[in-house]
Parts: C-alpha cells; sequence; structure tokens
C-alpha cells in the first residue's frame, strides 16, 4: 500500500514565559492508505500536538508533514477533525451542520439534489437518519459525536483526525460508537489517525498502535501491529489470547516502561486530581 501521510522528523518548540519548551522531539511516521493509527501516551505526552500539526493548525518548529507528497501548512478539508467535545454549531440542526461543510467543498461539482443525497446519505451512515433534523441541544451526546462524524465523513477527506472522539461518552455509548466506527472502516477504508486513552479502543480499533513517551521532548517509543483479523468482534475478542496478548503488551508500556511519576507541589492539589483523572488508562 501508498503511504499517504508522511509524518518526517517532526519537532515542537513552544516559546512560554519560561523559556522553549520542547514538546515533540523528532516523531517520525509513514501511515499507508487506509490504516487506522491510534496515538496513545500518557497526559500531556504530546498526542494532541502531532495531530494538530498535522490538521495543519500547528507549524513543526523542525520537519514535515506531507500529504501525497505535498507538505502541508495549514487546515484543510483533506483532512477533517472530531474533536472531544462536539463543535457542532448549536443554532443549526444535524442536518443543516453536515450542509455546512458539504457546501464548503462540493458547491462548485455537485447540484443541490445530488449535495443534499450526499447529506442525508452521510448522516444515514452513522445512523442519524432519525434525527437529522434536530439541534445539538435536542440530541445526546453521543449523538452529537455521529454528527460530528458524518460532518468530518462528508467532506471525504484523505485523512481523518480524531481526538479522542469517545473520550467524553459513557462506556456503554462509546462501545456503540466504536462498532459504528468499525462498520464504517468496513465499508470507507479511511485513513485515520485517532487518539485514544483507552487501551481496549486502541487494540479494537487499530491496524497500528503508536505508544508516545513522555515529555518534555516526547517521541514515538514503539508502534505495535494490531494483527487481528477483521470484522472485529468485542465479545469474541474478550477470550481471544492474541488480543489480550496485545492489551498487555500497551499496557506495559504505558505503566512499566513510561510509567508516569507525577511531581505536584502541595500547592497544587487540583491539578493533581484533574491530570490522574484524564490520564486514567483502561
Ligand atoms: N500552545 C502551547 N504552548 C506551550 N505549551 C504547550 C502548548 N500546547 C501544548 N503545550 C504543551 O505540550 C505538551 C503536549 O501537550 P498535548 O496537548 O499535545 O498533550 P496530550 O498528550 O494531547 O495531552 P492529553 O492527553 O492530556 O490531551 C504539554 O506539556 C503541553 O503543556
Amino acid at each position: 500500500m501508498t503511504t499517504i501521510l508522511d509524518i518526517s522528523k517532526i519537532d515542537m518548540v513552544f516559546p512560554t514565559p519560561k523559556g522553549d519548551f520542547t514538546a515533540l522531539k523528532e516523531v517520525d511516521l509513514k501511515i499507508k492508505k487506509g490504516e487506522f493509527i491510534s496515538l496513545i501516551g500518557h497526559s500531556g505526552c504530546g498526542k494532541s500536538t502531532v495531530l494538530n500539526v498535522v490538521a495543519g493548525l500547528h507549524q513543526a518548529t523542525n520537519g514535515a508533514v506531507l500529504l501525497n507528497n505535498k507538505e502541508v501548512n495549514e487546515p484543510g478539508p483533506e483532512r477533517a477533525v472530531v474533536f472531544q467535545n462536539h463543535s457542532l454549531l448549536p443554532w443549526l440542526t444535524a442536518y443543516q451542520n453536515v450542509e455546512l461543510a458539504v457546501k464548503q467543498v462540493f458547491s462548485k461539482t455537485m447540484s443541490a439534489k445530488e449535495m443534499q443525497d450526499w447529506i442525508e446519505h452521510n448522516l444515514t451512515l452513522v445512523h442519524m437518519e432519525h434525527a437529522m433534523h434536530k439541534r445539538p441541544d435536542e440530541i445526546s451526546g453521543g449523538m452529537k459525536q455521529r454528527v460530528g462524524i458524518a460532518r468530518a465523513l462528508s467532506m471525504q477527506p484523505e485523512i481523518l483526525l480524531l481526538d479522542e472522539p469517545f473520550g467524553a461518552l459513557d462506556a456503554l455509548t462509546r462501545a456503540h460508537m466504536q462498532d459504528s466506527l468499525m462498520e464504517i472502516q468496513d465499508e470507507l477504508s479511511n485513513t485515520v489517525i485517532m487518539i485514544t486513552h483507552d487501551v481496549d479502543e486502541a487494540v479494537l480499533l487499530s491496524d497500528r498502535i503508536v505508544m508516545m513517551t513522555n515529555g518534555p521532548a516526547a517521541t514515538i517509543g514503539e508502534i505495535l501491529d494490531v494483527d487481528l483479523p477483521r470484522p472485529r468482534d468485542r465479545l469474541a475478542l474478550a477470550n481471544d489470547p492474541r488480543y489480550n496478548e496485545l492489551r498487555s503488551e500497551v499496557l506495559t508500556f504505558l505503566y512499566e516502561k513510561q510509567r508516569k511519576i507525577e511531581v505536584i507541589a502541595p500547592s497544587e492539589p487540583v491539578k493533581k486530581e484533574a491530570d490522574e483523572s484524564k490520564s486514567a488508562v483502561a
């Protein structure tokens, strides 16, 4: 398979009032068309920074991101992002939220009827056909994420960037969303980079799991090939020895090789709690 995305030795240095902070050092990764990649690592290691550089929201200090051999320097619809907190416009219906993206990309190449069919097709893909004329405040958190995914897919991106897309959902809704995403993947074979804190989610969904070292100067520590056949079934996998082996490889990386030692000043008890809850990896 051909390389679609080349993250080529990127460094990211942020200027701060206390001096330069090196968040990423020589992050190097080639992603093939149709691959599903998870980025996992402790809180604050730099996962979102990698995703933001690929999205074109940040410029790497050194190195480059190449999409189909072309350098990425700004955001574009060929790299659609879905964030953890649904970023739908609250005064528009689900349909209208997707319509905005579709008009942005296809208004010159599709007729009004074609756009309508395409919007409905994408909302159906995420099982939102029954609620497409509801506004975000009239639907659940899981449904909002479905609309966010439909909106991203409707742009037919070369790469789908998912920043903890199910992080704010309860466990049951999360499992439904993972199953939906696997169904969509079976059908569309998108190239996906997904940030997650959830080891089971990473093993269930990914072709490769990219495990990042702790920062500062975080980089790729290990890459795990998830050689489980597809389609994957969460119940069958629960007793699958290979699934459990892969799961424990990720856990070993996170909790033995990259054990995070929180150094918290006594005056910062609130931050400690927040960090702990954020880095809770199942
Ligand atoms: N604009 C910025 N200016 C200065 N430092 C930043 C900036 N953005 C991120 N950082 C720092 O870079 C490091 C990596 O942050 P990043 O958000 O990428 O981590 P993460 O792995 O996505 O964390 P989490 O899992 O908690 O979301 C952190 O130490 C963060 O404080």
